[in-house]
């Protein structure tokens, strides 16, 4: 089999917070016919510049036309040259990567007539826990509101949530209090996210300030590449610290330094399943948990990520793909599953990813381009359309 075309759409959804993301959905024709699907999730990202859709996409054809995809590890090599791991969070070519890498798992599952999940290991489970975000508090009359986000989503079945911290810790600690006297033990804080905002001590002394109430680990408590920070920070602290994988190089200093308990794995910031897959095996020989963490996919990315957990023999804490439901709507005919606060896989008899283009819902949402519009910072980092000052 050979790959004859990549197409590349891109779509703007808006949240319910009215936080509009943008998307790229890639489509791998074949000469078999079987067509590869895969997301390159969330461009809507600091920094702000964006990526030439037709470029793109002449230059994946030149990178993939003729390839057979099967051969992930040597594809995956070419679009390492061509899309470099970064020491970044948010690096563009990740999400580029991750996208063709999830099509090229699902078009070769789709070629043997099998689940996705029997390409990355199988499965030890069929759904796994994940938990709901609440964004990052600046005001503390946003508890309010955030208050009946946790209301809202307890009745819909998720009674696990974590929480962005540190730009206002009145409010951080007012909504702790209230979920704890409101909620009692219904509600899990699974998180306390520090989002690399702070320096590790300005963290911990938050840390400590909140640890009246309970919550299950803390994340992101130092600033970016900080590793000896990180290691200070978790010494220092009671809860397991994750933190986010964004690459090879960067993964190799957390483990060398003892920077965390847990490794936050998402394919979107690692560059793909591939690449995943390594962070998590790299992570077991570590003798470190993992968790999936999430830039809060549409359903084909959090299909792919819920293939990819299916295996994980030490997915230890909940996970974090909520995306399908953070949207006010999806691009396919039938959104990923989720039960009581679980992300359930697709049926294992379905072949390759387990979900479908939806062509109504993808003209409806389709961009030109990936612009970005007249967002601010704080929009881009708390994912709101709120313009207060
Ligand atoms: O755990 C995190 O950190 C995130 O989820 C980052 C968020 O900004 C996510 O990428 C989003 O778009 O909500
Ligand atoms: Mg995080
Ligand atoms: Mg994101």
């Amino acid at each position: 089999m050979k790959i004859s075309k990549v197409k590349l759409t891109a779509v703007g959804v808006p949240r319910h917070t009215g936080f509009v993301n943008k998307h790229v959905i890639v489509q791998l024709e074949t000469d078999e016919g079987a067509v590869g699907i895969g997301e390159m999730s969330d461009f809507s990202h600091l920094p702000r510049y964006s990526v030439d859709m037709k470029d793109l996409e002449a230059t994946l054809d030149s990178i993939l036309i003729g390839k057979n995809p099967f051969d992930t590890a040597d594809i995956n090599r070419e679009l390492d040259l061509n899309f470099p791991q970064a020491l970044y969070y948010y690096e563009k070519g990740s999400f580029i990567r991750n996208g063709v890498d999830t099509a090229l798992y699902d078009v070769c599952s789709k070629f043997l007539g099998v689940s996705m999940s029997d390409l990355l290991g199988g499965r030890q489970r069929e759904k796994f826990k994940v938990c709901y975000p609440i964004f990052r508090h600046r005001f503390l009359d946003e508890v309010d509101e955030n208050i009946e986000i946790v209301r809202g989503r307890l009745e819909q079945g998720f009674d696990t949530f974590r929480l962005y911290v540190g730009k206002n810790v009145d409010a951080d600690e007012a909504f702790l209090d209230r979920v704890y006297s409101e909620f009692g033990g219904k509600v899990t804080i699974k998180s306390l996210d520090f989002s690399h905002l702070l320096d590790w001590k300005d963290a911990l002394r938050a840390t400590k300030r909140l640890s009246k109430y309970h919550f299950e680990l803390v994340e992101s408590p130092a600033f970016w590449n900080d590793f000896e920070g990180l290691n200070h920070f978790r010494l220092q602290c009671e809860f397991p610290v994750s933190e986010h994988v964004w690459s090879p190089r960067q993964q190799y200093e957390m483990i060398k330094k003892d920077s965390v308990d847990i490794f936050n794995i998402a394919p979107v910031f690692i560059g793909g399943l591939t690449a995943a897959r390594k962070a998590a095996y790299a992570a077991e020989v570590a003798g470190k948990s993992v968790l999936i963490g999430t830039t809060q996919e549409l359903s084909i990315g959090t299909s792919a990520m819920a293939h990819f957990g299916s295996a994980l023999p030490h997915l230890n804490y909940t996970s974090d793909p909520t995306g399908p439901e953070l949207y006010i709507d999806d691009i396919v005919t039938q959104k990923i599953k989720y039960e009581n606060g679980y992300l359930r896989l697709p049926d294992r008899n379905i072949a390759g990813i387990g979900v479908d283009l939806d062509w109504n819902k993808i003209e409806k949402y389709r961009v030109p381009d990936l612009s970005w519009g007249d967002v601010s910072v704080h929009q881009l980092q708390d994912r709101t359309s709120q313009t207060r000052g």
